[in-house]
């Protein structure tokens, strides 16, 4: 009997990237993920390093499972009866799989979480794709009628306090571990997957946002308001910026910028006496996480002999997990026509929670589901 807070939605759908569990997972899992992406060969023998330098394990799965845990529990605690799926867009367990499952379960009206908190291509329309392309084999295969699930994808939940406050709490727990005499006047560094700036510029819907459109306007109003909690609770206002790292495609194609690591070295020579690295664009501890910052960007800032730390990710954080399920219930009620309350913090607003017809679009135009262009019901 679906729950009736849930209603109409009878399932929720976690869905993320996946990674590698083994040596022998690296290179086919990198072939998924840049499959048609014209990624340069040698970028990619450098990456299969990365993952290779932890045993070819991404930590990213066994995040997912503890999320996935972790949500189940909150709902069972909270009363709420909606089951919970997990997905990956390149790596088992694969989403046109569990899509298919949902379906022998018979889940009619599917909301799904993706474990990416902004609008762009990759963090939002590149999901809606997997699920179109999902539901198109799914119809193949024979699935017709009430019987295809009906997909929706619950709002970008960057400026949720689920996702602000333990972020914030992260940067003062990561002050604390830096040494006493620079700890006061370190600076913040606010980190996020860089991207082409044309993907940038067109993210969200292009006329509420200037250059760098709705990704680069999301991060900013994420950090600020978490460099203002912070300054609020140490007393110091500490000077920040947003920079970008794990930048990929071909050295022409202009991406986001400065880059961590040059940005570790700019700060270095202007004086600055540490720096705090926050990864906000990212919701676990992932592959970026461990190698682009506590490898790469902590070895930069060791050889620079500039004092740095990485502070957390929300991973399965209670508060976290806490917003998903008010974010969820606040989505059902809007569906049965009801006028929850919105939570957010900061400048932007909560985020719409249907993509308006060509938000965030591809190089090349493909059929994406859960959004005001889906090619499905
Ligand atoms: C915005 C964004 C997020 C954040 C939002 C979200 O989380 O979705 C993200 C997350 C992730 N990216 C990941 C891994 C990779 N991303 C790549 C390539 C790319 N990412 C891009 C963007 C993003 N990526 C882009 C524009 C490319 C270029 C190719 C293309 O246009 O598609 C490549 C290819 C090699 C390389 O070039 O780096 C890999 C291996 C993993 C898994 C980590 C693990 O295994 O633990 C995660 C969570
Ligand atoms: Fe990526």
């Amino acid at each position: 009997m679906p729950d009736e807070r849930a209603h109409p939605y009878d399932a929720l759908l976690l869905l993320s990237f996946g990674g590698p569990e083994g040596p022998d997972d690296v290179v086919p899992f990198l072939e998924n993920v840049t499959r048609g992406r014209g990624i340069p060969r040698e970028r990619l023998e450098e990456v299969g390093q990365h993952y290779f330098l932890f045993d070819g394990i991404s930590p990213i799965n066994a995040q997912n499972r503890a999320l996935l845990a972790a949500l189940r529990a909150d709902f069972q605690d909270n009363g709420l009866d909606l089951p919970v799926y997990w997905g990956n867009r390149n790596w088992a367990p694969y989403l046109t799989d569990t899509l298919r499952e949902m379906v022998a379960d018979g889940r009619r009206r599917v909301l799904v979480l993706a474990t990416s908190a902004y609008a762009s291509y990759s963090g939002c329309r590149q999901y809606r794709e997997n699920l179109a392309d999902a539901l198109s084999t799914l119809t193949g295969e024979g699935v017709a009628g009430e019987d295809l699930p009906r997909v929706d994808k619950l709002r970008h939940y960057f400026n949720h306090p689920g996702f602000v406050e333990p972020m914030t709490e992260g940067v003062l727990a990561a002050l604390e571990k830096l040494p006493a005499e620079v700890r006061r006047d370190a600076h913040l560094a606010f980190t996020t997957h860089s991207i082409p700036t044309a993907a940038a510029d067109t993210s969200g819907p292009v006329e509420a946002h200037g250059d760098g459109g709705a990704y680069v306007a999301q991060h900013l109003d994420v950090a600020r308001l978490i460099a203002d909690r912070v300054a609020r609770e140490t007393g110091v206002e500490r000077p920040w910026r947003l920079v970008y790292q794990s930048r990929s495609g071909a050295p022409h194609i202009p991406w986001l910028e400065p880059d961590i690591c040059d940005h570790l070295e700019e700060r270095h020579g202007s004086g600055a006496p540490a720096v705090v690295m926050i990864p906000i664009g990212f919701v676990s501890d992932h592959m970026e996480v461990l190698y682009d910052l506590d490898t790469e960007a902590l070895a930069k800032a060791a050889e620079l002999g500039l004092p740095a730390v990485r502070s957390a990710t929300v991973g399965a954080d209670p508060r976290f997990v806490a917003g998903i399920r008010e974010l969820v219930l606040e989505r059902a009620a809007t569906e049965r026509g009801a006028a929850p309350d919105r939570c957010a913090l900061g400048d932007l607003g909560p985020s719409h929670d249907l993509c308006p017809v060509g938000c965030c679009p591809a190089r090349a135009p493909r059929p994406a589901a859960a959004g005001a262009d889906s090619t499905f019901a």
